[in-house]
């Protein structure tokens, strides 16, 4: 699917440029962490790439496009009001998988989140965290080649996050390509192969995580990890 390409992509909304205008070029590597202050425009950012977000002009182009082959996670997780087995069930009903794989899988991730015997509980009853792993778990069950994520550690507790990212640096390594934006940069600093660092709406600058944790490249980006307030 990769690459996936923004050309001048501008969005405006009431008036305002939320985005752009900017290009960004991903390639099938990462993960990548997109980072920047507040407002930079991040969210939106991932909304105009797996395309639930309208862009006023330019382009949003992956090699070619195959929509069930990408997932997102929100911020705040949505979760079906049913329980959480049946949350995980819901994307394999919709691809009519049969019955035993649609069991063994559901059985698999609930394991795998530490859900195994919550099963019938109903997922709105569940903890932020806990609702948090059910809708990545059911992001992945249906193996995506491509997961977007929306800050998904935010206001989640240290065991929580520590949890989700394992599961998110496994999914990487098994080929899933990642990309996910974060306040946090110890968080982008122990998961991101690249940084896309956004700043008034723009791509500000892409780079190894490596080489911008010691060698920034520009003098906003320095000052933003130091933890400068960037305006
Ligand atoms: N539909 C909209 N209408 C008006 N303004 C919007 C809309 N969507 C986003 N914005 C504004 O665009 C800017 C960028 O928003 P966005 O949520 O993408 O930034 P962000 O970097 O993810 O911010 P945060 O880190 O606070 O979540 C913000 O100032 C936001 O208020």
């Amino acid at each position: 699917m990769f690459p996936l390409t923004l050309n001048q992509v501008l969005v405006r909304r009431r008036g305002k440029v939320v985005i752009g205008p900017t290009d960004l070029v991903l390639d099938a590597g990462g993960p990548t962490m997109i980072i920047g202050p507040n407002g930079a425009g991040k969210t939106t950012l991932l909304r105009v790439m797996h395309g639930i977000e309208r862009v006023t002009s330019g382009t949003v182009t992956w090699q070619y496009d195959d929509p069930a082959q990408h997932a997102f996670v929100f911020q705040s997780p949505i979760v079906l009001r049913r329980s959480a087995a049946e949350n995980l069930a819901y994307p394999l009903r919709l691809l009519k998988a049969p019955k035993p794989e649609i069991t063994e899988k559901v059985a698999y991730w609930l394991n795998r989140i530490g859900l195994g015997n919550r099963g019938n509980s109903p997922a709105t009853r569940l903890s932020g965290g806990e609702r948090q792993k059910l809708a990545i778990a059911r992001a992945l069950i249906r193996k995506p080649q491509v997961l977007f994520l929306d800050e998904p550690c935010a206001n989640l507790d240290g065991h929580t996050t520590r949890e989700i990212e394992a599961l998110l640096q496994e999914t990487s390594a098994a080929g899933t390509r990642l990309v996910m934006s974060t306040h946090d940069m110890g968080q982008a600093r122990r998961l991101a192969r690249d940084l896309v660092f956004m700043l008034h709406g723009k791509v500000h600058d892409v780079s190894n995580a490596e080489v911008a944790f010691t060698r920034p490249q520009t003098k906003e980006l320095a000052a933003f990890l130091r933890g400068d307030i960037v305006t």
